[in-house]
């Protein structure tokens, strides 16, 4: 076929491309707020689907005339705004994956993935401040009038005609346990797929305003943009520096009637021990309806104390992995029931099926019996970028119909069903150390430290040791006014409720729990503390 250097491919508005998904209704309400965001000055404003749409085909058209070629990877910095998820849309229209990436992500995490992920174009907003892009790559900025391109991208044949829902949509980089960035690769079928399915949770409706609180590089992020305009409803960004002071959180979320929340669970850890106050206060305005969380399991500690503050509002547990955007979207009961001690991830969201598998490869069928989740998903990724072996690692034939050539993502996640089938978190499968033959339930000792009086978190985990059996330790922070409590009571405490195997070797007081940059505790960092 000649090449078709004349226009860029485009996908026909009647099959499935995130740019139609998400503005739908942009069509059927224009002037419906799409966006609602900070300004330099300090102010709010707010973006319509139709203003929208409008930034959107402006960086279609400076895009498109760059000549780039449907699948060439574009790597997109920014926090979340307008014209961060303009440019998104624009790369969709084209065909063009966005690799996402946000300004606090460290210069050499970036040339990583630049080296892995062979860009075209880089590309970051007006005011970005990003250098040393390495000079293969083509770098432009964006910002609501369209795109200033500084290098021209090398030039490219191009040979595709059309946008199918199968080209990719984007490529998250995760870091992964193994540290070795792994490309998530997602298409346009499989992104939109969840969200479909997402929409049988009726978690919000075009009235909603919804809160985001992570990274772009964090597929939480891309599920609060498409949630948001899915419906067609506001996403509301909230900006990193409001997330750092409880107070300017809260008066954020004030300020732009923010309905639901999204964020992993550090983000409510300053708020609960700063400001509960305003919160409460919050809790009886009745505007905060929904609290939707996801990542990492929520101390239960602290899910109960934000409950407290929050009676009227529903909680939600999203469960899952980028590889499939997600897989579980579970109603946490408001308030939990005392005797709960572990929350749900309930079922797989409309669509998509989680299943069990035991040692044996077989199914897991009765209650109370721990399994491998495996998730049967229209939702699955479509391979790990340039890597087919760690790609065939996860993505495997469905153990219950292994002649049938349906694949299923194998989670590495440990579960138990209840008695309706629904499923509780279990860990990781590569956490699960045995400690003198015997399994390590880390979340019980957490849970079990967590009781004791002024300790307001815990994390606990095996580190190995050079000889001899892996060693236990925990990590605990306590509250500001408490007397800090002493290891020898802490191990003591543990010793009375659970077997020796679990009893921690080492009990460490931290001021607060280091993070990763998309939010979740830093298992690794505390690691460190030991070894130092
Ligand atoms: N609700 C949980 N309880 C407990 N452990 C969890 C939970 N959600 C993940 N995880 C853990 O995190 C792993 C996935 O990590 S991840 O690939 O970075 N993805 C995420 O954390 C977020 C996920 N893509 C997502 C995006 C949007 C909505 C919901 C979920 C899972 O395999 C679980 O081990």
């Amino acid at each position: 076929m000649s090449p078709n250097g004349a226009r860029p491919a485009r996908a026909h508005a009647s099959v499935d491309n995130l740019r139609t998904y998400l503005l739908a209704a942009a069509r059927r309400a224009p002037d419906r707020p799409a966006v609602i965001q900070a300004t330099a000055d300090g102010g709010l404003e707010t973006v319509t689907y139709g203003e929208l749409e409008r930034r959107v085909d402006a960086c279609v058209e400076g895009l498109g005339a760059l000549g780039l070629e449907v699948g060439d990877r574009v790597i997109l910095e920014s926090d979340t705004n307008a014209d961060a998820v303009a440019t998104l849309l624009a790369c969709a229209t084209l065909g063009l994956p966005f690799v996402p990436t946000s300004p606090e992500v460290p210069d050499e995490r970036l040339l990583t993935i630049i080296d892995s992920a062979e860009p075209a174009l880089y590309l970051q907003s007006a005011h970005g401040k990003r250098t040393g892009i390495p000079e293969s790559v083509g770098t432009a900025r964006f910002g609501p009038g369209g795109l200033t391109v500084e290098r021209q991208p090398q030039p490219r044949v191009r040979r595709r005609r059309v946008v199918t829902p199968l080209d990719t949509a984007y490529i998250t980089f995760t870091s992964g346990t193994t540290g070795r960035p792994k490309g998530v690769v997602m298409s346009h079928r499989g992104v939109i797929a969840f969200l479909r399915g997402a929409e049988a949770a009726e978690l919000i409706t075009h009235e909603d305003r919804v809160a985001g609180t992570s990274p772009l590089q964090f597929d939480f992020a891309l599920f609060d943009i498409g949630l948001a305009l899915g419906h067609g409803a506001t996403l509301v960004p909230v900006p990193r520096d409001r997330l750092n002071w409880p107070r300017r959180f809260l008066s954020y979320l004030r300020d732009t009637g923010a309905t639901q929340v999204d964020s992993v669970p550090s983000v409510w850890r300053p708020v609960l021990q700063h400001e509960p106050g305003m919160l409460a206060e919050m809790g009886q305005e009745g505007t905060l309806r929904r609290i939707a969380f996801s990542g990492e399991n929520f101390p239960l500690e602290e899910l109960r104390r934000l409950q407290e503050l929050l009676p009227k509002a529903h909680f939600t547990n999203g469960y899952g992995a980028t590889e499939t955007m997600a897989a579980s979207i579970t109603e946490v009961p408001n308030p939990l029931p005392a005797e709960t001690e572990r929350l749900s991830i309930g079922y797989a969201v409309a669509g998509a099926e989680m299943l069990l598998v035991g040692p044996d490869g077989g199914p897991v069928d009765e209650p109370g019996v721990l399994g491998e989740i495996y998730l049967r998903s229209p939702s699955l990724f479509s391979g790990y970028w340039n890597d087919p072996e760690a790609t065939r690692a996860v993505v495997v034939p469905d153990p219950l119909n292994p002649r049938s050539g349906q694949l299923v993502f194998k989670t590495g996640d440990l579960a138990s069903m209840g008695e309706e089938g629904e499923l509780y978190f279990h860990g990781r499968a590569d956490s699960q150390v045995q400690i003198r033959g015997n399994r390590v339930e880390l979340g019980e000792v957490e849970r079990r430290i967590g009781q004791f009086d002024g300790i307001t978190g815990a994390v606990a985990m095996i580190l190995p040791r050079p000889e001899g059996d892996p060693v236990l330790h925990a990590f605990v922070t306590c509250a500001p006014d408490g007397p800090a409590p002493d290891a020898k009571s802490v191990v003591a405490f543990c010793r009375a409720a659970l077997p020796a195997y679990m009893v921690p070797q080492g009990v460490r007081v931290v001021d607060v729990f280091p993070l990763t940059v998309n939010g979740k505790v830093d298992r690794a960092a505390l690691a460190a503390h030991v070894a130092s």
